[in-house]
């Protein structure tokens, strides 16, 4: 359940957040596959309970009201046509899991595909769900239940949410039947929500209850699904990540949090040189490594203030090192933009989502943010690839905020967070030759756009990344070569 099972050379996913299926599809074809992306995150599939009470909110998704594949977000035959169509260009499909819950009574009782529910009588006849399938005695999970009782997080209402029993064989097989109804339309994998709220024994009966992938989808036979638990866990809770490792991988949210100290100067990037476990964060086999997702981008959730698209610089930088880093298995976060924390997407009168247009640039328009068409953030996504399981070889700091490391011979990457210029004679440890910056600019023909750099016989270059640079870091690689 750790292994992503991206096509070869691939290596990073992209959460797609409320894009619609046909615009997925076609950003597969267009620019995820020839860009060398592994895979993608996309909303939850099944079928939500519509709240115009908040005009749309982002999280009216995590209410579920069934397992049917309707949501604004498109329908089945949709839904199947995105998955083939970015399985053909090698980028996989991972499925944000609503297994914890349905919803709450937090609007008129009527899905995105037209079913109703009775929240009242814990009535959910579009799967269906009645009384027997939910946790009693029904109680709401209070703040200070994280730090003493494990027991109330699982089988408590998460904000008022009606709380499913997994320890019940009758929504053991609903769950089961609803991701291998997935898995044979040929998803990869799983991101399972509020895993936290969910007792680990009951988790591992499900998981061991999927099939395996589909074949006709180009995975290898007896192929595991990829599952990443969401479990937000920043220390002092009752309830660990090391309780569900044993299963399958965990997001790791200390990534985001520390990275996002030291590229906005709360720690000096020379610390870095042993990023990893020993900062306390999971093994990397088992963890899904991320900047910033689609809840703490929002400020709550897990942790102080997380670096996300509206901080560009430092953001790019963090980016850059997650991607240049060995560390785990990282995912980009593919924004709309927002004002306020609880707005939906770009949406129509009558609640559509609009899609992202395409610019001449290659940005997008029309309220997405795309970050994952950024240059620098490409570009950092085909550096990882060509990295492959290079280890980190030739580290160097200036004993500040100034660092430098090789992927094996593949590719080098230098990092400047001072007041002052980066000015010095390194080793890239790549082979000589003329090479193309590709943070400053990209290939074009014979010709760098942005920097160039020089490599000796001796593998050393003089490496330049000014304070005041528009971006802090320079990459070169084998592949960039001018
Ligand atoms: O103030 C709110 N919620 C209470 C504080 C955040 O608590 C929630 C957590 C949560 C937060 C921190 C934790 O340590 C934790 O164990 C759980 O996970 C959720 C997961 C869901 O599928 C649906 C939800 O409504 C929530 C949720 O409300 C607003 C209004 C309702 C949705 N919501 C939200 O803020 C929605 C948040 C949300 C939604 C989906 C997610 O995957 C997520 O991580 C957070
Ligand atoms: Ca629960």
């Amino acid at each position: 359940y750790k292994d992503p099972h991206y096509a070869s050379g691939r290596s990073t996913m992209v959460h797609l957040f409320e894009w619609k299926w046909d615009d997925i599809a076609a950003e597969c074809e267009r620019f995820l596959g020839p860009r060398g992306y592994g895979g993608i995150q996309i909303s939850p599939p099944n079928e939500n309970l519509v709240i115009w009470a908040h005009n749309r909110p982002w999280w009216e998704r995590y209410q579920p009201i069934s397992y049917r594949l309707i949501t604004r977000s498109g329908n089945e035959q949709q839904f199947a046509n995105m998955v083939r169509r970015c399985n053909n260009v090698g980028v996989r499909i991972y499925v944000d899991a609503i297994i914890n819950h349905m919803t709450g009574t937090w609007g008129a009782n009527v899905g995105t595909g037209g079913s109703t529910a009775n929240f009242g009588e814990w009535s959910y006849p579009g799967v269906p769900y009645g009384r027997n399938d939910f946790n009693w005695p029904q109680c709401v999970i209070s703040s200070n239940d994280y730090g003493c009782c494990p027991d109330r997080v699982r089988n408590c209402e998460l904000s008022g949410l009606k709380d499913l029993n997994q320890g019940s064989e009758y929504v053991r097989q609903q769950i089961v039947n609803y991701m291998n109804h997935l898995i044979s339309l040929g998803v990869a994998g799983f991101r399972i929500d509020a895993a936290k709220h969910m007792w680990p024994g009951d988790l591992r009966v499900i998981y061991d209850r999927l099939q395996n992938l589909n074949t006709n989808h180009g995975f290898p036979s007896g192929a595991r699904p990829y599952i990443f638990q969401e479990v937000i866990d920043l220390g002092g809770e009752a309830i660990r990540r090391e309780e569900y490792t044993p299963l399958a991988a965990v997001t790791e949210f200390k990534f985001g949090l520390e990275l996002s100290r030291a590229f906005q100067g709360n720690n000096q990037l020379r610390w870095l040189v042993n990023w990893g476990p020993n900062w306390g964060l999971l093994a990397s086999n088992d963890a899904l490594a991320f900047i910033d997702n689609h809840d703490n981008q929002r400020g709550h959730g897990a942790g102080g203030n997380i670096l996300t698209h509206k901080q560009p610089k430092p953001y790019k930088g963090a980016i850059a090192f997650m991607l240049a880093h060995p560390y785990g298995k990282p995912q980009l976060m593919s924004s709309f933009s927002f004002h306020n924390t609880e707005a939906g997407p770009p949406m129509d009168s009558s609640g559509n989502i609009i899609s992202p247009a395409i610019n001449s640039d290659n940005s997008c328009g029309n309220g997405w943010v795309c970050e994952h068409r950024w240059r620098q953030i490409y570009s950092m996504v085909a550096f990882r690839n060509v990295a492959g399981n290079t280890g980190i070889n030739d580290w160097w700091d200036n004993a500040s905020n100034q660092i430098a490391f090789c992927r094996g011979g593949q590719g080098f990457v230098a990092f400047n967070n001072d007041h002052w210029d980066l000015n010095q004679n390194l080793q890239t440890c790549l082979p000589a030759g003329r090479y193309c910056d590709v943070i400053s600019g990209q290939k074009n023909g014979n010709n760098c756009t942005g920097k160039t750099v020089t490599v000796g016989n001796d593998g050393r270059a003089s490496i330049y990344v000014g304070a005041n640079e528009y971006d802090m870091m320079l990459a070169i690689h084998v592949g960039s070569e001018s």
